[in-house]
């Protein structure tokens, strides 16, 4: 047996794929062969599913028809709503969303066939109800009625109205589609591994992707984006952010939104995307400030340890502003991931070899009861 042994897997190749690839020497995050950020600014999100689910982007013909499949598919089951509310109501909304997701399994009539049409039906249907178990985790335990999604809005103005209540303007909407398309897909990140090791058993996608949620709650990964805005509101001020980080960095806390085992010392090309998105956001809602102190965070952090923020730094405050409720914040990373772990899960079934590694045995031996 090999004695090789990578602590936390470190830039060891778990899969081949065609899926994404973070170019990290070009500063590229390539995406079925399309550069990511520039998709980002050219195409919406339901193309980036489009063309993660089927390899190419549509046209528009395909969009419609991508685009009414997820309206027709929208509508959680009354069983799921009812379930969300019996939950305790200090539940944290990644484990109201877990519960919600797994639960999806009971309804779903193609659960056990793993054929590539059959993982597709079913990752639309994902689409269309994970944003409303997301929308609907934070009324659950507020005691508040469902609401129902709108036919007449984007997927993403949709999205939002359904958490906020509100219909977004224009420009709202478009940042938030722009969030979406950077959270959509980023390789093999725990969480997308999660659902590929546990698809790998032939394990069905729903519970892949359940696997998913659980991995992405926490602060090293997904739940960073909400420590985030705790800090910031924490610091509160652009003169209190430099004192804060140093005083975490002095008793060897992390700062969250900052490092990242594939970046290292490199920019996260989408950090920089959000914090484009920042600054005007920021402005029209005069909260310059807190634009301000994500450029004092990332200066301290520059010099202190040479980090870069990751994506979590500037979606954060661009959440807030946008009116999405922290607590939410993870949870909205997965909806906008749930296509990305999809697309891992059908080609994981469609290629699969069982995930069974070994171990580093350091306990002792010879022992006797
Ligand atoms: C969308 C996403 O999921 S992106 C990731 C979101 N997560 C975060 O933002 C959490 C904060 N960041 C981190 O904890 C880390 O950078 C991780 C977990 C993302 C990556 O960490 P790893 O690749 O395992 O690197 P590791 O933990 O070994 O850190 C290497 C060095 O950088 C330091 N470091 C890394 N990130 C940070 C940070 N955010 N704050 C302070 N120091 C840090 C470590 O202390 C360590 O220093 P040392 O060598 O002096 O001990
Ligand atoms: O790639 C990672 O390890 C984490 C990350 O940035 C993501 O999942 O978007």
């Amino acid at each position: 047996m090999s004695e090789l042994y990578y602590p936390g897997l470190e830039n060891v190749i778990a899969s081949e794929t065609r899926i994404s690839f973070l170019d990290v020497d070009n500063e590229e995050i390539v995406l079925r062969g399309y550069d990511l950020i520039e998709l980002a600014h050219k195409v919406t999100y339901l193309d980036i599913v489009f063309l993660l689910l089927n390899g190419n982007l549509p046209n528009e013909e395909q969009y419609k028809g991508l685009e009414q499949d997820l309206k027709r598919e929208a509508g959680l089951p009354k069983e799921t709503i009812q379930l969300l509310r019996l939950l305790p109501k200090n539940t944290h909304l990644m484990d109201v969303l877990r519960t919600g997701i797994s639960a999806l399994a009971g309804e779903e009539t193609e659960i056990d066939d793993r054929s590539w049409a059959a993982n597709y039906r079913k990752s639309i249907r994902l689409l269309a109800k994970v944003p409303q178990i997301v929308a609907d985790s934070f009324r659950a335990v507020n005691n508040q009625d469902p609401i129902e999604p709108r036919q007449d809005l984007s997927y993403s103005a949709n999205f939002m109205y359904m958490i906020t209540g509100q219909v977004p303007t224009e420009t709202e909407a478009k940042i938030f589609d722009q969030s979406l398309i950077v959270y959509s897909e980023h390789e093999m990140p725990n969480s997308t591994f999660t659902a590929r090791v546990i698809a790998s058993t032939q394990a069905d996608i729903i519970g892949a992707l359940t696997g998913a949620v659980a991995s992405l709650k926490g602060t090293l990964h997904g739940g960073a984006n909400e420590a985030v805005m705790h800090m910031l509101l924490e610091a509160g001020a652009v003169d209190k952010m430099e004192p804060l980080i140093l005083g975490k960095l002095s008793r060897k806390e992390r700062i969250m939104g900052f490092g990242h085992r594939v970046y290292m010392k490199k920019p996260d090309p989408r950090a920089l995307l959000m914090k484009e998105a920042l600054q005007p956001l920021a402005t029209a809602k005069g909260q310059e400030h807190l634009y301000q102190m994500c450029l004092i965070g990332e200066e301290v952090m520059y010099r202190e340890k040479g980090l870069h923020p990751n994506l979590d730094y500037y979606a954060a405050p661009v959440y807030y502003l946008l009116g999405i409720p922290i607590d939410l914040f993870t949870p909205v990373f997965l909806a906008a991931r749930t296509i990305g772990v999809c697309a891992h899960v059908i080609e994981q079934h469609e290629n699969n070899r069982l995930f069974r590694p070994r171990v580093l045995y350091s306990g002792p031996r010879n022992l006797h009861p």
